[in-house]
């Protein structure tokens, strides 16, 4: 919700009222029943929170975009601050020159709002339970974020800040969002045919669709079929791998989670790009273990979601070692005796100073860690081995090991 609002709905609404929009979007989820998609407006508790939360975020968002328009840069439409999507409808004409109105593009952003909500965050989740069952793909998704971490252009300054062509690089995990998606789908398509048009099986049986008729296109069952995915059950990111690719075994209807043709998901990129982000930053900054069973699958909902919750235990070591390390620092700092030596947990090894540098980028500027190492003139040696990180031999003398 907070990544998506701050991309589509802008800086304003992200920073003033996150809470609040969670809580709106969350009645109108709740007004989301199955004998809504029959009767949209049975007067039933749940569909009236709904309406009156859509129209709450109505006003909120068109008093966002009255303001916009009024700011002096806002009203010539081109406010090149604002790099959302509520900015470009703003600026968007149609092709008579006509501007939308605020009704119109309150209703966009509501609508890609709710699209991205729970297909993203059900995927978010399944992709996380299929990576902490499989050590292996979740091992090579973590070699991969260690890569690119320490080659990321934005590593000087903010060690830790991703920018886009990163995140595009990170094809280990983009592969195990993509296995996800095939194993669950969250959505399936459904297409009203114009005219009557026959389609084949592989067999060669000849099936005519009548005109007027809806299509369902079971996504799920496609992506199951075992002459398209070898061991379709299995989690297999790399069956999308060069040499492989069976997403593209049947042409370019065999992957279908994001739907085809003329109305297909207008947020593909968008998901792939936010759901990396967030399982990025997880697996930089915490280790995470699964502690309940791998889940079922709950099929009541309108969108297949994990059945109950998944539990995982996780860690911070990076935290850990920063504090201890930092406090040394600054009672090095103070001229008050440090600690002899500073064990760690075992986490800390090879790539230990780098992963250092970058935790502590992240409770004050870069200059000032750099600073205070120097004031030091310590030395960090890491022993791998021994899984133990010491400092020693300071220009004071008193602290050598
Ligand atoms: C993992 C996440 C997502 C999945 C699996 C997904 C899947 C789909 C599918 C299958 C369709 C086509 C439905 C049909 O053919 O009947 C669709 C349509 C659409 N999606 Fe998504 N979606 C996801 C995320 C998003 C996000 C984040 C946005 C917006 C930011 C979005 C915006 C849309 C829109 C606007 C359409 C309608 C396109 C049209 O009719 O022209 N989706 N999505």
């Amino acid at each position: 919700m907070l990544t998506a609002s701050r991309c589509l709905l802008g800086k304003e609404l992200r920073e003033s009222v996150p809470g609040k929009l969670c809580e709106l979007f969350g009645e109108l989820d709740n007004g989301l029943h199955l004998i809504s998609g029959l009767l949209p407006y049975l007067p039933i508790p749940a569909h009236r929170h709904r309406d009156r939360a859509r129209q709450r975020l109505g006003e909120i968002i068109t008093e966002v975009i009255r303001l916009r328009r009024n700011s002096s840069r806002g009203a010539a439409g081109t406010d090149e601050n604002n790099d959302d999507m509520l900015q470009c409808l703003i600026n968007s004409r149609y092709k008579d020159g006509c501007a939308m109105t605020d009704a119109e593009i309150a209703g966009l952003v509501v609508a890609l709002m709710f699209a991205g909500k729970h297909t993203s965050s059900g995927v978010s989740i399944w992709t996380g339970v299929h990576l902490l069952s499989n050590p292996n793909h979740l091992a090579a998704v973590v070699a991969e974020q260690d890569r690119l971490m320490a080659s990321c252009p934005g590593r000087t300054d903010d060690y830790h800040r991703l920018d886009y062509d990163t995140v595009q690089e990170m094809r280990s995990l983009h592969c195990c969002v993509k296995e996800a998606l095939r194993l669950h789908s969250p959505v399936a398509a459904v297409r009203q045919a114009y005219k009557h048009f026959t389609v084949q099986t592989k067999e060669g049986k000849a099936y005519t669709i009548p005109g007027g008729h809806m299509v369902v296109s079971t996504i799920l069952v496609n992506h199951y079929l075992p002459h398209i995915y070898k061991d379709p059950h299995v989690f297999d990111p790399q069956r999308f791998a060069p040499g492989r690719e069976e997403d593209k075994v049947a042409g370019r209807f065999s992957f279908l989670s994001f739907s085809a043709g003329r109305h297909a998901c207008a947020g593909e990129s968008f998901s792939y790009t936010q759901i990396k982000v967030l399982w990025s930053y997880l697996l930089s900054n915490f280790e995470i273990k699964m502690v309940s069973p791998f889940p079922e699958t709950e099929w009541s909902t309108v969108i297949p979601e994990p059945k109950g919750k998944v539990m995982v235990s996780y860690r911070r070591p990076l935290l850990l070692t920063t504090v201890v390390i930092w406090t040394a620092l600054q009672k090095r700092k103070r001229g008050e005796a440090c600690p002899a030596a500073v064990a760690p947990p075992p986490i800390v090894q090879g790539t230990a100073l780098v992963r250092l540098l970058r935790a502590m980028a992240r409770d004050g500027p870069l200059e000032v860690i750099r600073e205070q190492l120097a004031k030091l003139g310590s030395v960090f040696m890491a022993s791998a081995p021994l899984g133990l990180f010491k400092w020693t031999g300071n220009k004071h003398g008193s602290c050598n090991k």
